[in-house]
C-alpha cells in the first residue's frame, strides 16, 4: 500500500484491510455472544459509519435490526447550545436493547450530545460500537462498550473516513502524513 495524495494532502497505510477485517469478525463474535435472545437494534450514524456497518452486521447470528440515521446540528437556544437532531430514527426504542455503530469517536461531541436524545425513550440498554477512538482527543467522556481500535491523535482517512468528500472508498485506514 503506497503513500496516497488525496486534495492537498498526502497519507500513509496504517490499518490493511485483513486487520480490519479479523478485528470486525472478533467484535461480531462479542455482540453475538452478548446479544443472543435480545433481538437488538442497531443503529449506524451515517456517512462515516456505513462500510463499518454494513461489514459488521454480516457476521452476526443473532436476529437483529438495523437503521442508519444522519445527525443534524444546528445552533439552539444559549441555555442549550447546539442541538443534533437525528433524521430518520423511527423506531421506538422503549425496552429495546441498542446498539450504536461509529465509524470514529475522536473528541466524543457527536455521541455526548446525541446519546440524551436516545436515553431519553429509555432503551433497556445503550451501548456503543466504535471501529476507532482516539484517547488523547477525547474531550466528552464517552464508555465504548465494543472498541476495534485505538489510534494516536492523528487524522485518519478511508473505510468510510473521508477528506473533504474524498476517500470514503477506500477499504482501508490511512493516516495522515504531517
Ligand atoms: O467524536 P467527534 O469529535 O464528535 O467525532 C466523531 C464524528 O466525526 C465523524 O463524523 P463527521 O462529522 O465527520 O461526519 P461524516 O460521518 O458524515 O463524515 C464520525 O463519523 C463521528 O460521527
Ligand atoms: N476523516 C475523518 N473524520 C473524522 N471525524 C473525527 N475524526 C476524524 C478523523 O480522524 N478522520
Amino acid at each position: 500500500m503506497p503513500v496516497i495524495q488525496v486534495h492537498d494532502k498526502q497519507f500513509q497505510p496504517y490499518i490493511n484491510e485483513e486487520q480490519l477485517q479479523t478485528r470486525i469478525k472478533e467484535l461480531a463474535a462479542q455482540l453475538n455472544n452478548d446479544l443472543q435472545g435480545s433481538r437488538p437494534l442497531f443503529i449506524a450514524i451515517l456517512n462515516g459509519s456505513f462500510m463499518f456497518a454494513a461489514d459488521i452486521f454480516k457476521h452476526l447470528d443473532v436476529n437483529a435490526e438495523i437503521c442508519f440515521i444522519k445527525l443534524a446540528s444546528y445552533k439552539g437556544t444559549k441555555s442549550t447550545g447546539n442541538v443534533v437532531t437525528a433524521i430518520g430514527l423511527d423506531e421506538d426504542l422503549f425496552g429495546r436493547t441498542v446498539v450504536i455503530l461509529e465509524d470514529i469517536v475522536d473528541t466524543g461531541k457527536t455521541l455526548s450530545q446525541f446519546l440524551p436524545q436516545l436515553e431519553h425513550q429509555h432503551p433497556k440498554k445503550l451501548m456503543i460500537a466504535a471501529l476507532l477512538h482516539k484517547p488523547e482527543a477525547l474531550q466528552y467522556p464517552i464508555k465504548i462498550d465494543y472498541l476495534g481500535f485505538s489510534v494516536p491523535n492523528k487524522f485518519l482517512l478511508g473505510y468510510g473516513l473521508d477528506y473533504d468528500g474524498l476517500g470514503r472508498n477506500l477499504p482501508e485506514i490511512y493516516q495522515l502524513v504531517e
